[in-house]
Formats: C-alpha cells, sequence, structure tokens
C-alpha cells in the first residue's frame, strides 16, 4: 500500500459529514464559498506558484513578489473582487507584501483615527492605491513602550505646518512592512511638541516618495533593514528604516480624529479617549488571532497527514508496520494543536463580533467597553500566537527528519509565522495590560459591577469557596464541570495577585514585582475565554451529521488539555484534588481515541489546497515519497553531476599525495 491508500482508507473511517465540517469551519457557508473560490483561484494560476521560491536570492524573491501583488492587483480590478474577496484573495498568494501593511494597517488608521475631512481626502487615495501606505511607529530603541517614541512633530505657526524630525540614531524608525522600497506614504507616529510643550504621540501623515518616479523625497532617508530569520519565509517583505530631517507637512496631516491642532496652535482633545490612537493596533491584533487559527491548522493538516501515512515499527509476519498516528504520544502531542486550531477559529469569530460592537459604540460616544476589548484583543492575541508558533514547531518535530526539509513547508511556516509573538504588541507585555485591566476591575468591584467576559470576576465569594464535584472520567464531559474550573483558577489566581499587590506602598511597584504571576492569571483568564467561546458556539445550531458531537470532542480536549498542562495551577489554587486531575488526563486519553477515526476527516475540513499547504508531506492525495524524491532532485545542487566548486576545492584536497607524517 501507498499514502494515496492509507487517506483513501483513513477518509473512509469518518464518522461526519465533511462539507457541512468545512462550512462550521468557515463560519457560513457564504464564507465557506468566497475562501473556497479564491483558493482555487490562487491554485490555478501558474503566476502564483511558490515552490521556486526557496531557491530565490533576496532581489529576485522581493520582484517576484512585487509581480505577483500587481498581478493579484489587477485581476481585483478586472473581476470586481469583493473586499472579502480581496482580502482571501491575498491570503492564499501565501507571501508577506506591503499589501498587507496598505490593507491592515495604513487604511484602518487613516479611518479609525483621521477626521471626517481627512478620510474624504486620503481614503480613496489608499482605496484605489494611488498611494501605498505604511504603519511607521517602531523606531530603533522604541517599540512595546509607545509614549517613549522620539521621533518629534513640532507646530510651526508661521508657515502653519508640522516640522516631521528624527533627532537621534535611536528615533529612526525600524521595522515598518513595505516602508523600504515601496511605500509612498506613512502614518508617522511622533511625539507632538507645541510652542515647546509636549502633548503625547500622534500619527502624521507624511510622504515619502515621490508619485511621478518613486523617488525619495528631500529630508527623508529610507532603506531595507536586512534579511530576517527563515530565508522565504518574510524576507519577500521590505521592513524599513527611514530618517526625517525637519521635513515639512501641512497641519491638517496630523491624525485629527483623537485630538487636534487648530490654526493658532491650540491642541484640542476632544471627547474620546486618547487610547483610541491605538486603535489601529487593536483591529490588527484582531486580525492577528484569525491569522492563528489559519497558520496552526495549516501545520496541524501537514501533520496529521503525514502521520497517517508515516510507518515505523511494529510489523508483524511482515506485514506493514503502524502508522505514527497509532501510537498514544504522537496523539496526545497531535490532537491537541488539532482542537487549539479550532478552538482559535471560534474566538477569532467571536472578537471580530465583538469588535464590531465596539465600533458601533464608537460612533455612538459610547466608551465604555474599550478596556474590556482592548484587553481581550491584546491577551488572545498573545495567547494564540504563543500557542500557534510552538505548535507549528511541535509539528515539524511530529514529522521527523522529514519536517526539516523546506518542501514539508513547516520550516517555512514558522519563520513566517514567529514574529507574531512579537509584532503588533509584544506578547509579555500584551499580557500585562490584561492583569492591569483585571487588576483594576478587581479593585473597582465595590462600586462596579463586572461585565463580558470579567462577569465571572463578580461570583467572586463563590468561585473563591466552591470544590470541584467531579468524581468519575465521565463526569469531566460536562461543559459547566470544565467551566467552573478554569473560572475558579483565574478568579483565585487574579485576586490572589490583587491581594499581594494591595499590600504593597507603592502599587506600581507592587505590579512589577509580581508581574511573573499576573502574566500566568492573565494567561489563566484568556484560557477562559478561548474555552467558554466553544462550548458556547457548541450551544448554536451546527448543521450536518456528526458534525456537533466530533467538534464536542475536538473542545473537551482542548480543555482537558490545557487542564492537563497547567495542573500545577489547578492543584495550587485548591480547587481540584490530584485524584480530580488525574481522571481529567484520563478522559483525555478516552477522547484521543475518539479523535483518531475523524482526524483525516477533521485537517480535510479546513479546505486547504495543496497550494497553500505548499508541503510535500501534508499532499491531498498522500502521495508522499515520489514527490519528496522528485521535490529533492529538482534542487539546483542537482542540476549537474558535478557541482560547482568541486574542481575547484575538492579534487585538488583529494588529488594531493600527502603522507601522513607529514600532516
Ligand atoms: C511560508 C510563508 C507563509 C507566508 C504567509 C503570508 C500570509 C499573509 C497573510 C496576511 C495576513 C495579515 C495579518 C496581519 C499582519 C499585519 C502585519 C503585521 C505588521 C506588524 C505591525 C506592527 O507591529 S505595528 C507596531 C505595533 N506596536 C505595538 O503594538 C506597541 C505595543 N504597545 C502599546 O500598545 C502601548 O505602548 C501599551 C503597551 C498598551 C502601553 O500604552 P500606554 O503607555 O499609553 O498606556 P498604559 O499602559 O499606561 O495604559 C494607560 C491606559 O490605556 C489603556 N490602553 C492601553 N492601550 C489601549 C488600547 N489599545 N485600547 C484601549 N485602551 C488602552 C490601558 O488599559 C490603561 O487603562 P487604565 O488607565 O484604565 O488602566
Ligand atoms: C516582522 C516584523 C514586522 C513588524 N512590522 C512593523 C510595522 O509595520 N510597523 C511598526 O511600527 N512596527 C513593526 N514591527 C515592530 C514591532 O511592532 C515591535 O518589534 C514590537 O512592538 C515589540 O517591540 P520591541 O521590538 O521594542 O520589543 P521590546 O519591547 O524591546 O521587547 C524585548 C523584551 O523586553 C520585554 N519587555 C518589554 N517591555 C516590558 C515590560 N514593560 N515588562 C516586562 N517585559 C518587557 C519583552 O517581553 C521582550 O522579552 C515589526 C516587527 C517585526 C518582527
Amino acid at each position: 500500500m501507498e499514502g494515496v491508500d492509507y487517506l483513501r482508507d483513513e477518509r473512509k473511517k469518518s464518522e461526519f459529514d465533511v462539507e457541512a465540517m468545512k462550512v462550521a469551519w468557515a463560519g457560513s457557508r457564504e464564507a465557506f464559498q468566497v475562501s473556497d473560490r479564491m483558493a482555487k483561484l490562487v491554485a490555478n494560476d501558474p503566476v502564483f506558484e511558490k515552490f521556486s521560491k526557496p531557491t530565490l536570492g533576496r532581489k529576485e524573491m522581493f520582484k517576484n513578489t512585487l509581480r505577483k501583488a500587481a498581478y493579484a492587483w489587477k485581476l481585483i480590478n478586472d473581476l470586481h473582487l469583493t473586499e472579502e474577496e480581496a482580502k482571501w484573495l491575498r491570503h492564499y498568494i501565501d507571501e508577506p507584501n506591503y499589501t498587507d501593511l496598505q490593507w491592515e494597517m495604513f487604511v484602518p488608521a487613516l479611518e479609525g483615527q483621521g477626521s471626517e475631512e481627512q478620510k474624504r481626502k486620503w481614503l480613496p487615495l489608499a482605496q484605489t492605491m494611488q498611494i501605498i501606505g505604511t504603519y511607521a511607529q517602531t523606531e530603533l530603541a522604541h517599540g512595546s513602550n509607545v509614549q517613549g517614541l522620539e521621533t518629534t512633530a513640532t507646530f510651526d505657526h508661521e508657515t502653519d505646518q508640522f516640522v516631521i524630525h528624527s533627532p537621534t540614531l535611536t528615533s529612526s524608525k525600524w521595522w515598518p512592512g513595505g516602508m523600504a522600497k515601496v511605500a509612498t506614504h506613512a502614518i508617522v507616529y511622533a511625539r507632538l511638541i507645541i510652542d515647546g510643550h509636549f502633548y503625547g504621540v500622534h500619527g502624521f501623515i507624511v510622504q515619502l516618495r515621490s508619485l511621478e518616479d518613486h523617488s525619495t523625497l528631500p529630508g527623508i532617508t529610507v532603506g531595507d533593514i536586512g534579511m530576517k530569520f527563515g530565508h522565504g519565509a518574510y524576507n519577500t517583505m521590505d521592513n524599513g528604516v527611514l530618517r526625517f530631517d525637519r521635513v515639512r507637512i501641512p497641519r491638517n496631516q496630523m491624525l485629527m480624529r483623537v485630538s487636534q491642532v487648530t490654526k493658532e496652535g491650540k491642541y484640542v482633545q476632544s471627547d474620546v479617549p486618547r487610547q483610541l490612537a491605538y486603535g489601529t493596533m487593536v483591529s490588527v491584533r484582531q486580525t492577528i488571532v484569525s491569522d492563528a487559527s489559519k497558520a496552526l491548522s495549516r501545520a496541524v493538516c501537514i501533520a496529521t497527514r503525514y502521520s497517517a501515512i508515516r510507518r515505523q515499527f511494529g510489523s508483524h509476519d511482515g506485514g506493514p508496520e503502524t502508522q505514527v498516528i497509532d501510537y498514544k504520544t504522537q496523539q496526545s502531542r497531535l490532537f491537541p494543536l488539532l482542537a487549539s486550531a479550532f478552538a482559535f477559529r471560534f474566538v477569532s469569530e467571536w472578537l471580530k463580533s465583538l469588535q464590531t460592537d465596539v465600533k458601533q459604540r464608537l460612533e455612538a460616544k459610547d466608551f465604555s467597553t474599550l478596556p474590556e476589548a482592548h484587553a481581550c484583543t491584546a491577551g488572545l492575541k498573545s495567547l494564540t500566537t504563543a500557542a500557534t508558533a510552538d505548535g507549528i514547531e511541535e509539528c515539524r518535530k511530529l514529522c521527523g527528519g522529514h519536517g526539516y526539509l523546506i518542501s514539508s513547508g513547516l520550516p517555512e511556516l514558522y519563520a513566517y509565522y514567529v514574529p507574531a509573538c512579537t509584532y503588533e504588541g509584544e506578547n509579555v507585555v500584551m499580557m500585562l495590560q490584561v492583569a492591569r485591566f483585571l487588576v483594576k476591575t478587581v479593585s473597582e468591584m465595590s462600586y462596579k459591577q463586572p461585565v463580558g467576559t470579567a462577569d465571572y470576576l463578580g461570583r467572586m465569594a463563590p468561585l473563591m469557596h466552591n470544590n470541584c464535584d467531579v468524581q468519575t472520567a465521565e463526569d469531566w464531559l460536562n461543559p459547566s464541570a470544565i467551566v467552573k474550573a478554569f473560572e475558579t483558577r483565574a478568579v483565585r489566581m487574579i485576586v490572589d495577585c490583587s491581594q499581594r499587590i494591595a499590600k504593597f506602598e507603592n502599587q506600581e511597584e507592587g505590579f512589577a514585582e509580581l508581574s511573573t504571576d499576573l502574566v500566568e492569571a492573565s494567561l489563566a483568564h484568556c484560557q477562559l475565554i478561548v474555552v467558554s467561546t466553544f462550548i458556547q458556539r457548541l450551544k448554536q445550531e451546527i448543521p450536518g451529521k456528526g458534525v456537533k458531537q466530533s467538534l464536542e470532542v475536538l473542545c473537551y480536549v482542548y480543555a482537558l488539555y490545557l487542564l492537563h498542562k497547567h495542573q500545577g495551577d489547578f492543584l495550587a489554587t485548591g480547587y481540584l484534588t490530584s485524584k480530580q486531575a488525574s481522571l481529567a488526563n484520563d478522559q483525555l486519553k478516552t477522547l484521543y481515541s475518539k479523535v483518531r477515526p475523524n482526524a483525516i476527516a477533521l485537517v480535510d475540513s479546513f479546505n486547504h489546497t495543496d497550494h497553500y499547504l505548499s508541503s510535500v508531506l501534508g499532499r491531498y492525495d498522500g502521495n508522499v515519497y515520489p514527490k519528496l524524491y522528485e521535490a529533492a532532485r529538482k534542487d539546483p545542487l542537482n542540476d549537474s553531476d558535478i557541482a560547482d566548486g568541486i574542481n575547484q576545492y575538492v579534487q585538488p584536497i583529494l588529488k594531493q599525495k600527502l603522507h601522513l607524517a607529514k600532516l
């Protein structure tokens, strides 16, 4: 039997309707159709071929990406693609490039922080790509601490302009994507100075390059920051360095939704919170959560298919060896990641709806849910990206030696994905933001009832004193037992931190001293959100034979895997006995055996094309070994029998007739 037959047999074992599961994964039939159509459009167009990428040099790779982006833009216009379709198209092209910044950051920054007048002027230019923009916030010496940025924007009364300046080397903008070579404009974050007074960090629209010949404008020095981790992964992007030498822009190019500077040089803070200036980061963090489920599902799809094909040991009487997916250890590493991909998918859908709700409230000048939205996006960004980065690497190991080959698709995926733990809010810094929100919520509880994702803190009294009543492994197959366990753990960890901080005379000092515990408490809170969202999703109607049942199994796998992994927390907070923790682990093993027959069908439900996976190991048809061989043969080193350099550097060594004694 070959890999092709193995996967065919695996697919026959499925206990649920795969087509219906594809819809459940996508969110709706319409969402599935759009994504499926765009995936096929990209996969079937030779322009989007990407197997040659690993062998290209930086310049060729960059140019090739520009070519694809230009062709994609043409398709978007020629085919009149909707915004949603265009988003999926870019996603499936699968090469980071300047358009990510244009659509994910530049346009949202204009939309979220521009005044109505500014939006009328700049949005049509950006949306039709007459200008190409980036988001220039981070500097050489300042990233996480936005208030610490050094770039200055000084108001000049006489000319009614701002003077944008980089006073030091360390104030050089450093990292913005698309900035080195492509972007014509940037939203530059700088400290506003009027008459010698500082008014905090604000965004300014600054033109970097001529719209005629693309040359840099006077006063602007811009370039690429150099190669990044992983050859093909992020090096298609021109992350840049940018310095300003007293560049002048009109006053009306400061983004003026949150605060304004008048012609007279008066600083006017409108009635919206200053944190709205951080709105772009909040919206991109939500996109990043959604991206996490895609990246993790991709790695899991590869590792699961390959695990069903790969066989090691256990052959009796010359029969086939055991499929590695049948080893309990393989299952205990793989299936929680499969479950996590679904969990992240559902929490990202929920986060999107939360964002929509917040946006509507903001329009109506209701800012009450902003802190919670910030904590959710920051925390979930941190949780999902950390788990996904680790998960991709685990999938690589699950594929043994072949996982280390570029043709497995996993090394490039990892290298592309791992900076998500850093960009758009470094993960630990983000968890500390969640901690601030939680500690504040607890401190305000005497006069303010916690709501939304923090509402369980309002049930602190019972949660502080309850004990778990699970008596058998089956008792863990109960959503309320699971939620109660996660709520209790989170409450107790948060309250413990809050009480210890309260003992400090200086609360900030207490916060800093307890920051490692606070990060763990924040993680507990965020895991509760993911688990509860999964459970809530299962309360909705999910059509299709066996679909809901399979998702229920995955939901329990996700929750009990976390419970097992963090059992130290659950035991230390005194909610569980070690016997109950051990019962959870017993149940987890039973659940793995329920996932096993459905594993291949579950990863098929992601509907990933072979083009998107770009993995010989993860091929839909399972034809792994012949294709691995074929991919190896295509390596440039195999172009000729005698490689360049052999005659020059190896032959002379072979031919010198040295005697051992002379060495
Ligand atoms: C195989 C290959 C495969 C290839 C596949 C290729 C496929 C391609 C597919 C394409 C897919 C595209 C995916 C997208 C990717 C886009 C690209 C990503 C580019 C990345 C862009 C960036 O990387 S761009 C820079 C981001 N850089 C940060 O992220 C800085 C973080 N740093 C802060 O964010 C602040 O610095 C920080 C810490 C809050 C302190 O800010 P601070 O000092 O002002 O504030 P404090 O801490 O004092 O807090 C004071 C009070 O503000 C409250 N608050 C704070 N923030 C708030 C907020 N946002 N909303 C509301 N409230 C907020 C807080 O809760 C306090 O509230 P309270 O007073 O009530 O306690
Ligand atoms: C691929 C990539 C693309 C990017 N694209 C852009 C872009 O388009 N535009 C843009 O403006 N920026 C961009 N960035 C920059 C990115 O946003 C920053 O790197 C990120 O915000 C982290 O900031 P930092 O580099 O200053 O890390 P640092 O904050 O210096 O982190 C270093 C270490 O210090 C720790 N640390 C920092 N502060 C604290 C604290 N208060 N408490 C405890 N620990 C702390 C962190 O946990 C981390 O371990 C990009 C970065 C990457 C890698």
